[in-house]
């Protein structure tokens, strides 16, 4: 009998061109490869400069997020960029795209939206795929059973030239969450809980895998979420083993085969699965029935606690500087964390899912004197659906703002920013210093903590309001 094997060394070893050397990483063949407007220009530039063409516009896809704005053009047509930088990144990328002959998810498609959120939705991403793209949260296509991650504009262009990457060989942890999640506990409080687990460097080296009751429970959306945020731990990337879910999932998506193909292709998509008995260079346990709603407290996604248990005192001088940027003392309840923005959307947490939670807890109810909720659909397609389900409504009628997809103000780079000083619940997967913008503090939870946040006005627990449904 062949050696037990790991679902990571599964997919690994189908994409591998050349075995790694000592000397040599190994060459990769890629499946799919995601462009976005920030870091592909010097890719592609680089591509004219060497007279070289895109080597698969079959398998290469762009799409406009970053810097798009997400007001609506106005009157004439002209688009609301912040920057000329935004509005120059843009049509870089609409040119290179029209010059190579790649598919532009662009400013009027019906399909634009955040990177990581149309792969999956148009059915681009399929397990057992390797995916690059020149962006740090491609990890989130690991929820398909695939090896996806994060490169830099010089990998984008060696992909774009040859449809193949260099790498070295990651180390395998598998992460096994138990138990089942109590109600209101959502998929981005196991993420958050993950990371505060493994620290903001423990997975650096490592593919994670995430296994047991929890995450077989998870939706799709879940899994993505709980995948998106692998990097905040410094891993590689992050998997989950295809089941039927995510064959059901994928079901009649544009870019999966269709009719009977789709099902021989499922069939194979179920084999990849971690053998009984693989090893793993690393494994650790969660349990998960104990992880409760969570909240960030500091300037790195590992810097998170159960909202129950307050904000904790600093255990050492990075904890000490980093309560001190967001304005806590230590040890505080979360309910003084008075809220100036909530911000419900991006690649972590953009999703109908996302939106549905949201909404449940927005409904019949007033966003908080003084706050400004911002809700921002994924991409065009969740906004559509949304709008459908009504979810717009239940959000507007609350005094948020609606608005159109992109990742906003996950990144403050097209117009949707936090001001200096102000206090951000986010549900985007990065709380550096400034992030939202110059100055501004950013605490990191679910969309249910967010919009629960948004109703009090300070940092909340939404199984308050969800308690108060049920009483
Ligand atoms: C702009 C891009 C390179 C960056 C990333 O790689 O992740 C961004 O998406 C982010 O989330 O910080
Ligand atoms: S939504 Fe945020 S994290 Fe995701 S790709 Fe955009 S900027 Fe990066």
């Amino acid at each position: 009998m062949s050696k037990p094997k790991s679902l990571f060394e599964k997919v690994w070893e189908r994409h591998i061109v050349e075995e790694e050397g000592a000397d040599k990483p190994a060459v990769l063949y890629i499946d799919l490869h995601l462009v976005h407007e920030v870091t592909s220009p010097q890719a592609f530039s680089e591509l004219d400069a060497r007279g070289l063409k895109v080597r698969r516009p079959d398998r290469t896809f762009a799409t406009l997020d970053h810097s798009i704005p997400t007001l609506a053009p106005d009157a004439d047509g002209n688009r609301p960029y912040v920057t000329a930088q935004a509005k120059k990144q843009v049509e870089t990328l609409e040119a290179n795209a029209a010059k190579n002959g790649l598919r532009l998810f662009g400013y009027d498609a019906e399909n634009r939206g955040v990177v990581h959120v149309i792969g999956p939705e148009m059915g681009l991403t399929q397990p057992g795929f390797t995916v690059v793209c020149g962006d740090s949260h491609t990890s989130t296509h690991g929820a398909f059973g695939c090896i996806a991650f994060g490169i830099g504009t010089s990998e984008v262009g060696h992909v774009l030239a040859t449809q193949c990457l260099a790498q070295r060989k990651p180390k395998t942890m598998r992460i096994n969450i138990t138990g089942a999640l109590q109600p209101g506990v959502t998929g981005k409080d196991v993420a958050l809980t993950v990371i505060n687990t493994l620290g903001f460097s423990g997975g650096t080296g490592f593919a994670l895998e995430y296994a047991g009751p929890v995450i077989e429970a998870l939706d799709m959306e879940g899994r993505m979420t709980v995948c998106n945020l692998s990097i905040e731990a410094g891993a590689r990337c992050g998997m989950i083993a295809p089941d039927q879910k995510t064959v059901e999932w994928l079901r009649g998506r544009e870019y999966v085969p269709q009719g009977a193909a789709f099902d021989e292709a499922a069939a194979q998509w179920l084999t990849l699965k971690s053998d009984d008995g693989a090893v793993f260079d690393k494994e650790i346990t969660i349990d998960g029935s104990a992880i409760e709603p969570m909240a960030t407290w500091g300037t790195s996604p590992d810097q998170g606690a159960p909202i129950v248990k307050g904000v904790p005192v600093a255990a050492n001088e990075d904890e000490e500087r980093a309560l001190k940027y967001m304005g806590f003392t230590g040890g505080e309840a979360r309910e003084v964390e008075k809220v100036d923005v909530v911000f419900i959307g991006s690649c972590t947490n953009g999703r109908m899912a996302d939106l549905r939670a949201a909404a449940a807890i927005m409904k019949g109810r007033k966003v908080a004197p003084g706050v400004r909720a911002l809700i921002v659909p994924g991409s065009e397609w969740v906004r559509v659906e949304a709008e459908k389900e009504g979810l717009h409504q239940i959000f507007l009628e609350a005094g948020a703002e609606w608005r159109l997809p992109g990742c906003s103000m996950c990144i403050a780079m097209n117009g949707d920013f936090v001001l200096p000083g102000q206090l951000a619940v986010s549900t985007s997967n990065r709380n550096f210093e400034g992030r939202q913008g110059p100055g501004s503090r950013t605490v990191l939870a679910s969309p249910a903590t967010a919009a629960a946040s948004a109703i009090a006005g300070h940092v909340a627990d939404p199984r308050q309001f969800m308690q108060l449904e049920s009483a």
